[in-house]
């Protein structure tokens, strides 16, 4: 049984940019897993306490064996291995923030996981990368992901360079 993910990518401390691309590589050698899309990268206003660095943001879609819980594990190993500490302000800056967006169309709420992510309807540096990969997306709550910029604006957010 494989499953389509999207994972949400953002960093805002060290060198954000090169994180990324490096977390993107990561993605590529999880087990049981293949990565199948990338969006492009982007640079986006921070959300929240506005006294911080502009965030680098990317979606990655990964087909995978992963059950949500293993899929979980990694991604917090690779934050870990890029220096993320789990102390410290709500939504401030971090080296690295990897979330699960998306699990095929399943919803998950528990103590370690809300998939859909709670944030991805309100948030441009979700929304625009998820429909460079995907651009007919709809939620499992029947959303269309489209839809939902009529109501976001991109908030300065330009996207750096193409990964394809
Ligand atoms: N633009 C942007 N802003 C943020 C982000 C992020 O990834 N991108 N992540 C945060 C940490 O929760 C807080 N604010």
């Amino acid at each position: 049984m494989t499953e389509l993910v999207y994972v949400g990518l953002g960093a805002n401390l060290k060198s954000p940019l090169e994180t990324i691309k490096l977390a993107i590589n990561e993605l590529t050698v999880l087990p049981h897993s293949e990565l199948v899309g990338v969006s492009k990268i982007y640079s986006s206003k921070p959300m929240g306490p506005a006294d911080q660095p502009d965030y680098i943001n990317a979606v990655a879609l990964i087909r995978t064996e992963l059950t949500p819980h293993q899929l979980f594990s990694h991604t917090c190993a690779i934050e870990d291995k890029h220096g993320r500490t789990r102390v410290g302000e709500h939504w401030g800056p971090r080296t690295l923030d990897l979330d699960i967006l998306l699990y095929g169309q399943h919803q998950i709420n528990d103590e370690q996981l809300v998939v859909p992510h709670y944030g991805l309807q309100q948030r441009e540096f979700v929304i625009y990368p998820l429909l460079d990969i995907t651009p007919d997306l709809v939620l499992p709550c029947g959303t269309i992901v489209e839809s939902l910029t009529k109501n976001i604006p991109l908030n300065g957010m330009t996207p750096l360079l193409s990964t394809h």
